[in-house]
């Protein structure tokens, strides 16, 4: 009743309409969706190759925190590159160097464009296109975002257009593009393209980067940000990575299960770090009738995460990270539903297997070789975070120490 997506002005212009994964179509989402899911559950259980690309681009990015030798470093760029580059093997099957330009370029434009949705201007084209003609009066920045917009469509379509002349339909896929190209050739066969097509391959390409790269960078750099403030925490996660799989290990997501309170941060993390607050717009598909409320269908609604995460009637001291609060009495890690960053229903998140796995896999390498600290002794990041539909901790600076 709720999986509904508006047909939002805005996506007109970026995205030529209702297409892709988030704000496709509301008649034909389920398989575009079920399609989507089934290649990523391929890429990551089916054959491990993005287990085994998120551990690579951990240990480079270990690599190269060390070269810092302790001086202050920012993090954004170093998660960009390991996330970016994740995306990039699942949707092009292949990774980029950390200081490549045309990566950081790309998360740059996506950047641009999501401030576009959560700009004024940005709103007031979903109450009518002719604001547009009022852009300029406001510093142009919707004109300017749907140039970023056009660039990051290019690389996409040079892409799509590359794998087009190198696929083998025979074989394997080597990533999402050959999957998607394969189904539309085994779809052209028996006559039944429906939605197969190669726009809506493009927007969905488009749609792993824009819901993948950010909210998966920012989640783990904010786990870093309240490390800082609660190195109680970490010495905890510190104690629990030596005593059960060492300082050298290799750690893969088998090892999961037995670290409960590493699991337990990464959940408490998730409650209060509320990276979503106003989730993603919903629409109702039919009339839904709550309590003494009566929703018209095609009404929007924005479910709020955060009113059940830091609500104090659910969680005693709400702002505070306790990971005790999800160990039971023998320190057995307890799932909590919740605590919903990925949101519930038929709308929830594709990618969250995905992104668990990636955070995970960050958190605990990561923690496994360093301890990190605040830039002076006491000079904690304060909680202010950059404006954006997506609640991210302003740039700070910290200290990597490899732990002796
Ligand atoms: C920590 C990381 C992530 C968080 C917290 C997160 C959270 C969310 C949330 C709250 C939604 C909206 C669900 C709703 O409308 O009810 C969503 C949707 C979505 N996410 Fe994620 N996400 C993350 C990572 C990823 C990754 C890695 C991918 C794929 C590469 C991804 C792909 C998507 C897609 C395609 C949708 C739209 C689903 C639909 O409309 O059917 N996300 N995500």
């Amino acid at each position: 009743m709720f999986a509904g997506r508006p047909d939002l002005n805005v996506n007109n212009d970026i995205l030529g309409g209702a297409y892709g994964l988030v704000f496709q179509n509301n008649s034909w989402y389920k398989s575009q969706r079920r399609y989507a899911l089934h290649v990523l559950r391929d890429f990551g259980l089916g054959r491990p190759i993005l287990q085994d690309t998120i551990i690579d681009q951990t240990n480079k990015m270990i690599q190269l925190l060390k070269e810092f030798n302790e001086e202050p470093v920012e993090l954004t760029p170093y998660f960009t590159t390991a996330v970016g580059n994740v995306i990039f093997q699942l949707v092009f099957g292949y990774v980029r160097e950390h200081n490549d330009k045309e990566l950081h370029m790309f998360k740059h434009n996506l950047d641009s464009v999501l401030e576009m949705y959560n700009s004024l201007m940005g709103m007031l084209v979903d109450i009518s296109p002719n604001f547009k003609k009022l852009d300029h009066l406001l510093g142009g920045h919707y004109t300017e975002g749907l140039k970023k917009n056009d660039e990051i469509l290019d690389y996409l379509r040079k892409e799509i257009a590359q794998h087009k002349k190198t696929i083998d339909y025979e074989s394997e896929p080597r990533d999402f593009i050959d999957s998607y190209l394969q189904e539309m050739r085994r779809r052209e066969k028996t006559g039944n393209i429906e939605e197969f097509t190669d726009h809506q391959l493009l927007i969905a390409v488009y749609d792993l980067f824009a819901a993948g790269l950010e909210t998966t960078a920012t989640t783990s750099r904010t786990f870093i940000f309240y490390m800082l403030h609660y190195p109680e925490v970490q010495a905890k996660i510190h104690a629990e990575i030596d005593n059960v799989i060492g300082r050298e290990s290799l750690i893969t997501m088998v090892d999961q299960a037995r670290l409960p309170y590493l699991n337990a941060t990464i959940q408490e993390l998730q409650r209060v770090a509320v990276l979503g607050p106003l989730n993603l717009i919903h629409m109702t598909l039919e009339d839904v009738q709550m309590g003494k409320y009566k929703i018209p269908k095609g009404t929007m609604v924005v479910p709020q995460i955060q009113s059940v995460h830091l609500d104090e009637k659910v969680f005693s001291d709400p702002e505070c990270l306790i990971p005790e609060r999800h160990l039971d009495e023998n320190g057995a890690f307890r799932k909590d539903d919740r605590i919903m960053p990925f949101s519930l229903g038929k709308r929830a998140c594709l990618g969250e297997s995905l992104a668990r796995m990636e955070i995970f896999l960050f958190i605990s390498y990561l923690f496994q070789k360093f301890e990190f600290q605040p830039e002076e002794p006491g000079k904690l990041p304060p909680f202010e975070y950059s404006p954006g539909l997506i609640r991210a901790p302003k740039p700070f600076n910290c200290r990597v120490v490899l732990r002796k």
